[in-house]
């Protein structure tokens, strides 16, 4: 875990360590839309095209008047390069772990890769589960339940999202972005930054992001 410098940047912020994040899940569930939609605030519709390997986009949060520098790695979700990405798990300071709302097989494959995760990861990486294409309702194959109920088993946050529409794309990694900071920077007498409460809470906040 990366410790922050104190002195001012030339912004008015501190200045912050970069943290790796990585995105993972099956292919096609759409880590590359939701890296999209967070960076550039836009989804590109159309054919899919399977990420090959692995690359990374910078993005800076601002969280309590601090920069957090989010590296968030973007994974090849196919069979044939899962050697190549479980060698950037080691660095991995959060992990946002995909399925897609409308493809049962991406969530039955969700306790697999966290048997991974658990192998490859750092004992206290940061895990974050996100059920992807919220938008596409009338093709859901897995319920909102079962996606939080699976989340509390593993004791990880959960929330929906939609690549296309932007819901909660950002709230998922704000709510990281803080998580991280508070783990760096937080003194041990106060008392810790909640991750679950903070998403239920920022959920509540929003009509768009309430599940009826
Ligand atoms: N409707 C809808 N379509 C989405 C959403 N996210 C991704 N898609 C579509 O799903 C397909 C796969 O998306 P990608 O972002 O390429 O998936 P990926 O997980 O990066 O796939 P790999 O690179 O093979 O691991 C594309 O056609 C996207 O346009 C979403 O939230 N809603």
């Amino acid at each position: 875990m990366g410790s922050y410098t104190t002195g001012p940047g030339g912004d008015g912020y501190n200045e912050a360590l970069l943290h790796k994040t990585i995105l993972v899940g099956d292919s096609g569930v759409g880590k590359t839309s939701l890296l999209v939609q967070f960076d550039q605030g836009k989804f590109i519709p159309g054919s899919f095209s399977a990420t090959v390997g692995i690359g990374f986009t910078n993005k800076v949060v601002a969280v309590d008047g601090v920069k957090v520098k989010l590296q968030i790695w973007d994974t090849a979700g196919q069979e044939r390069f899962r050697s190549v990405t479980h060698a950037y798990y080691r660095d991995a300071q959060a992990l946002l772990l995909l399925y897609d709302i409308t493809s049962k097989m991406s969530f039955d494959n969700i306790r697999a890769w966290l048997t991974e995760i658990h192998e490859y990861a750092q004992k206290d990486v940061v895990i974050m589960l996100l059920g992807n294409k919220a938008d596409v309702s009338s093709e859901r194959a897995v319920r909102t339940e079962d996606g939080a109920s699976l989340a509390r088993e593993y004791g990880v946050p959960f929330m929906e999202t939609s690549a296309k529409t932007g819901m909660n794309v950002e709230l998922a990694f704000l709510a990281i972005a803080k998580e991280l900071k508070q783990r760096a920077m937080q003194p041990l007498d106060e008392p810790r930054f909640q991750i679950h409460d903070y998403i239920e809470s920022q959920k509540k906040k929003s009509s768009c992001c309430v599940f009826s």
